[in-house]
């Protein structure tokens, strides 16, 4: 079986972060381990606490995990200090780590910040260099590019010049366009549309969380750069189409709409 790390901050309402991640691993078929960065007290409604775990507590986890169960793949989200970053950077480099997805997790979909200013600057020099890809939104993409993103051009050429300052593989996501969920892939010098049909579902919390670790898990299963994206997409775009509706505000997606399907009456 494979095996997919991913490091990331814990969400309670289990939409977003570890437990997203976790979830679509599983659904994804792979084996999910975890090395968290950060408790939140987070619901559907907005983040009312963040507490970081140390720097010499997350290299506790991560040396845990490598040297008993190495991962065939690393996702890393919520981040939100340099000294975590540099730290994750380190063992990342130490341990050789192959398909490392980086989803630069910036501001949550409630409004929340989860990264200060100071850890963007590490991210970009500790972190990113040694991503295999990069899955920014579109604000993210724009920080990360240094250009005001407006139209699909723009979208090519902020995925081309974050992928040529950082030598690896760019998704940049469609999610936050009103008119379609249409994702592009710059990988090798080329760029590639990954389209979706826009669902008209609000709960879009977790769905940064949901494709990156789809990805992490198909490249982990040994598919290419272009098929692990095409599969998580595809993922992503189920889950949403579950039309599950759960708390007061933009709530998670349903990770067991496959298993809904299979065991109807279990599922209510
Ligand atoms: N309403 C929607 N319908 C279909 N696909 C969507 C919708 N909203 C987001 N997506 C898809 O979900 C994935 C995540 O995109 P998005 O741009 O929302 O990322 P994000 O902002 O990082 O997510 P998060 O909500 O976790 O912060 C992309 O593949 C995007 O196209
Ligand atoms: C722990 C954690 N990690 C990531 C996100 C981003 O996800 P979203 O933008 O969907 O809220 C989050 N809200 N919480």
């Amino acid at each position: 079986m494979r095996k997919v790390l991913t490091i990331a901050g814990s969400d309670s309402s289990g939409g977003a972060g570890i437990q997203a991640d976790i979830k679509t691993m599983i659904m994804n078929g792979v084996y999910a381990m975890s090395a968290v960065t950060a408790l939140t007290a987070q619901n559907t409604t907005g983040v009312t606490g963040i507490m970081e775990v140390t720097p010499e507590f997350l290299a506790q986890e991560i040396d845990a995990v490598f040297t008993d169960i190495r991962p065939d793949a690393v996702k890393i989200g919520m981040v939100s200090s340099s000294g975590l970053i540099r730290t994750i950077a380190e063992k990342l480099r130490f341990y050789e780590a192959e398909n490392i997805v980086v989803d630069p997790v910036m501001v949550a979909t409630s409004g929340a910040r989860l990264i200060s200013d100071e850890a963007i600057d590490t991210l970009k020099k500790e972190l990113l260099p040694i991503a295999t890809v990069l899955t920014p939104n579109i604000p993210e993409a724009e920080v990360l590019a240094d250009m005001k993103i407006t139209t699909k051009e723009d979208m090519v050429t902020a995925a081309q010049k974050i992928s040529e300052a950082y030598g690896c593989a760019v998704l940049c996501k469609g999610g936050h366009n009103l008119n379609d969920a249409n994702d592009l892939l710059y990988y090798d010098g080329c760029s590639e549309w990954f389209n979706g049909k826009r669902i008209d579902n609000p709960n879009t919390h977790g769905t940064g969380c949901t494709l990156s670790s789809a990805i992490a898990s198909n490249l982990a299963k040994g598919y290419d750069m272009k098929e692990a994206v095409r599969r998580a997409k595809a993922y992503i775009s189920d889950a949403l189409a579950a039309m599950l509706n759960l708390g007061k505000g933009s709530g998670p997606m349903n990770h067991a709409f496959d298993l809904c399907g299979r065991f109807k009456e279990s599922c209510v």
